[in-house]
């Protein structure tokens, strides 16, 4: 992404140290530094950022046993784009004097488990401070005591760290970016309509708008990159197939006319993109002001109705965009929501920024019961379909990634771009057939991506909804996709558009609330779309939305991963794990509530 004038975003690591000198302190400094050091080192090889740098964690330059060392570690860090912090201690320190205060940086402190000293001690105390002050903060604390000349990092105190800094650098990503909507509003989709006090309170982000004809300006002007849109189609020559077109023979639409469109979608893939990140490539042109861009970290196409009712749709672009390739080889994904449904953007942004991955857009289509499955295809559905399944299918636009041809130990998946081959890359173009869009709902036609996601894969759906009255909230449902017998899969597909991309979706179901049943977790579901994602990722989901203050109404995430800032305790008992998340958010107010 064209972000390069940007600096990055670090992690700062505050090494936090009793500050009584004349032996106390100097026993410590030692240890201290090196819990930072071993903190940093685990970050840094183990996260990445989106463009697939390890993510840069900043130390501060002397131990914290104060209030002068905890404000120059925080000018430091103002320098240097430090976006969250964790703070570290094998002892006891002084808690409000020692604590990071700025209030928008999410926050951890590891308390080390020693006996000798223990950091538990200030831990706590910091954390106390930290809750009066109303600036919550992680608190890490290991299982087992640790000897104190041992700097091994214990495996659930990385958990932790690492869960807490994944989510952090995603609060930090989205922050200043903008979301640009392309369009309004799809046939009234409520998604669509773009609500910025979400996007600025709770996320920090911007909006930007252009309209659709805007892409059709530059088509007609050519600002392009020719040279890039001649690759394109040569590439696509190469590794596009196109798939049966399924309209009526007097529907379909002529050969010519169909080339036209395959140029068409082209030209507004190299647009949407451009739009969103800018292009260096157009300054070259002469096109000064478009090749900066809107600085989008995510953008939504409107399509409907106003533009394919006579123009080629969006299915192409957008499949090609949140694809992890394209013509110019494996790349990051781009987050472009169809029907211009911001809410499903940002549910696909958090699930890109915590896993790096390609991200699905899906209609929550249809519950299949078992019963039904059996009275329409005379089979009984069994294994992991044997409750029933959700069809996950959007209108004519997924990303190639989620036909599941990416392994990992052998098994359908989808990984971040760096870990992506050639081979695996290839593999997906060929899992993919563009099929001439359906003419009743598309008559400008265009090609819809079908790619047919492989059984066994954990995925994770989620979604987020604004509640007049109440405000954001997200659903989470962990579960897999199920491979159903070939015949079932093209009965039921056939029903509906069988050019569109589809998954069968088996949620994990736990007997309990909106996870009573297959069928309770579709009806609990707060909208028509919902973004998946590879690998179950729930709790990373929670902890980010704790941090943003975003309740979570439903999840069948187990009890052990969920990650929140200690404060979330003290709002409830830990049954009633819903109203606790609930009061505790509404408290605290958005990360960048005006009331601050
Ligand atoms: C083609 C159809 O109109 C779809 O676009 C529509 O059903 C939706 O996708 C609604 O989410
Ligand atoms: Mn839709």
């Amino acid at each position: 992404m064209n972000t390069k004038s940007f600096s990055r975003i670090a992690i700062g690591i505050r090494p936090v140290i009793d500050g009584r000198t004349g032996g106390v302190r100097e026993e410590l400094e030692e240890q201290t530094m090196r819990m930072a050091h071993s903190v940093a080192s685990l970050i840094q090889h183990n996260l990445r950022y989106s463009d697939g740098a390890p993510v840069q964690c900043l130390i501060a330059d002397t131990c914290i046993g104060g209030v002068q060392e905890a404000r120059a570690a925080d000018e430091k860090f103002a320098r240097a784009n430090v976006g969250a912090t964790i703070s570290v201690t094998p002892c006891w320190a002084y808690g409000s004097e020692t604590i990071d205060l700025d209030p928008l940086r999410p926050k951890a402190i590891w308390g080390f488990n020693g006996s000798e000293r223990s950091g538990a001690v200030y831990l706590a105390a910091a954390l106390a401070a930290h809750n009066q002050k109303g600036l919550p903060a992680f608190g890490i604390y290991g299982q087992e005591v640790q000897d104190k000349d041992d700097d091994t990092i214990p495996d659930d105190v990385g958990r932790k760290l690492l869960q807490f800094a994944r989510s952090a650098i995603a609060v930090a990503e989205m922050r200043g970016k903008s979301y640009l909507s392309i369009g309004s509003v799809s046939m009234g989709i409520a998604g669509s309509i773009v609500n910025e006090d979400f996007f600025q309170s709770y996320l920090g982000m911007h909006n930007e708008y252009v309209d659709m004809s805007e892409i059709s300006r530059r088509i007609h002007l050519n600002i392009y990159d020719d040279e890039e849109y001649k690759k394109a189609q040569a590439w696509l020559q190469k590794h596009g197939k196109e798939g049966t077109d399924f309209n009526t023979p007097q529907m379909q639409l002529s050969r010519e006319k169909k080339d036209d469109i395959w140029r068409f979608v082209v030209k507004m893939t190299l647009i949407i993109r451009d739009l969103m990140v800018g292009n260096p490539k157009l300054a070259e042109l002469g096109f000064t002001e478009e090749a900066f861009g809107h600085h989008a970290l995510a953008g939504g196409f409107q399509g409907q109705r106003h533009w394919n009712d006579y123009l080629p749709n969006g299915d192409f672009s957008e499949a090609i965009l949140n694809s992890s390739f394209d013509w110019n080889g494996i790349r990051q994904p781009f987050v472009v929501a169809t029907e211009n449904d911001s809410l499903n953007a940002v549910t696909m942004l958090f699930g890109k920024l915590l896993t790096n991955t390609a991200q699905s857009f899906v209609d929550i289509r249809t519950f299949w019961s078992p019963e039904s499955v059996n009275r329409v295809t005379g089979v009984k559905l069994e294994g992991p379909a044997a409750g029933g399944v959700i069809h996950l299918k959007n209108s004519g636009s997924v990303a190639l990634d989620s036909s599941g041809e990416q392994m990992i130990g052998g098994k359908p998946s989808l990984k971040p771009f760096w870990d992506i081959t050639e081979e695996e890359m290839l593999r997906c173009l060929d899992a993919t057939t563009w099929h001439p869009a359906h003419q009743g709902y598309f008559r400008g036609g265009g090609f819809s991506s079908h790619v047919l996601s492989r059984g066994g894969m954990p995925i994770t759906l989620s979604r987020l909804n604004l509640i007049k009255g109440l405000g954001p909230v997200l659903q989470i449902a962990q579960g897999y996709t199920v491979d159903l017998p070939e015949q079932v899969h093209r009965m039921l597909d056939d029903r509906t558009d069988p050019a569109w991309p589809t998954a069968w979706f088996a949620p994990i179901i736990t007997g309990k609330g909106a996870f009573k049943d297959v069928y309770t977790v579709m009806n609990s579901w707060g909208a028509n779309h919902g973004s998946f994602s590879y690998g179950h990722i729930g709790a990373d989901l929670i902890t980010l939305a704790s941090m943003l203050r975003i309740p979570v109404t439903m999840h069948n995430v187990p009890e052990e991963q969920i990650f929140r800032p200690s404060a979330w305790l003290a709002f409830g008992i830990e049954e009633d794990y819903v109203g606790t998340d609930y009061r505790a958010c509404s408290t605290y107010g958005p990360l960048y509530s005006s009331r601050r």
